[in-house]
């Protein structure tokens, strides 16, 4: 087996490993969250999570610097909060996007629960900012969130399957204007939750200042 086959293979068993734990960190969430189990229970339990994070701590990053799982450039980013199958605070969502459309689908749990049965207004404009990201990035003019106008029309249930969608209106110079909605999978056309989002590509020197330090500590591929 060549070098490099052999870092593609740990690469792949490190993202699943990765996966692995953020599913079991999304179930200990969901069940620490709907829990009604006794205080007893409770306190042992937040005994053994301490025991499980103190390894996961002695080998860390800091913010200047990438996951070694993760591909900035090739989309991969394993603890987006939103994306990231990694990530305890994910759904996570999954987004197909290309050419300046992007769908998506989650189902969000007692973790996410603003109004009883209903999601937390903020974490539906988080979903829908990532969205409108995934389609202003595929549609070939990447930039930052400026703006996000968020109308809320209809509670977004929990434990029910979503459909998200986005898609960009308008590119005009640095600025690109994209639209999205958060329905139910069952009634995909009734929007629960549509956004407008405003984009800006950055400048090279608005990049540089940004994330120079990241782009330094690249790890080669
Ligand atoms: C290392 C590079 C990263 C490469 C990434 C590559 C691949 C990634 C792959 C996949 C990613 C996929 C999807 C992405 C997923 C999710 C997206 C989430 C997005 C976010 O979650 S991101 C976090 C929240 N976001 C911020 O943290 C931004 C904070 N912000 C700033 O850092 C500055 O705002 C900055 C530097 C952006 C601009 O700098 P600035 O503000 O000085 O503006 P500037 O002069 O450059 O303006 C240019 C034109 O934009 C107009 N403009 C500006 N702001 C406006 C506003 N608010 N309303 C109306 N118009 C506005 C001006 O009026 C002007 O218009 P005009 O050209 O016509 O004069």
């Amino acid at each position: 087996m060549t070098d490099s086959v052999q870092s593609v293979d740990r690469l792949t068993a490190r993202r699943e490993a990765i996966a692995d734990l953020g599913d079991a960190l999304r179930e200990l969430i969901e069940h620490a969250t709907a829990t009604e189990a006794p205080a007893e229970e409770l306190i042992r339990a937040a005994e053994l999570v301490r025991q499980a994070a103190a390894p996961l701590g002695e080998r860390i990053r800091d913010r200047s610097q990438l996951a070694a799982a993760d591909d900035l450039l090739g989309g991969v980013r394993m603890y987006n909060p939103v994306i990231g199958s990694g990530s305890a605070i994910a759904p996570p969502v999954r987004i197909e996007a290309a050419g300046g459309v992007a769908t998506g689908a989650c189902t969000l749990g007692l973790a996410y629960e603003g109004p009883p049965m209903y999601a937390h207004g903020g974490v539906s404009a988080m979903l829908l900012d990532q969205m409108l990201g995934h389609a202003v990035t595929t549609s070939g003019n990447p930039g930052m969130t400026v703006r996000l106008d968020t109308s809320y029309r209809r509670p977004v249930p929990l434990h029910t399957p979503l459909r998200l969608t986005a898609e960009v209106t308008q590119v005009d110079g640095r600025r690109v204007t994209a639209i999205g909605a958060i329905a139910t999978a069952e009634t995909p056309d009734d929007a629960l939750v549509t956004a407008t989002g405003l984009f800006v590509a950055l400048r090279a020197d608005q990049a540089q200042r940004l994330f120079g330090p990241v782009m330094r500590n690249r790890r080669p591929a």
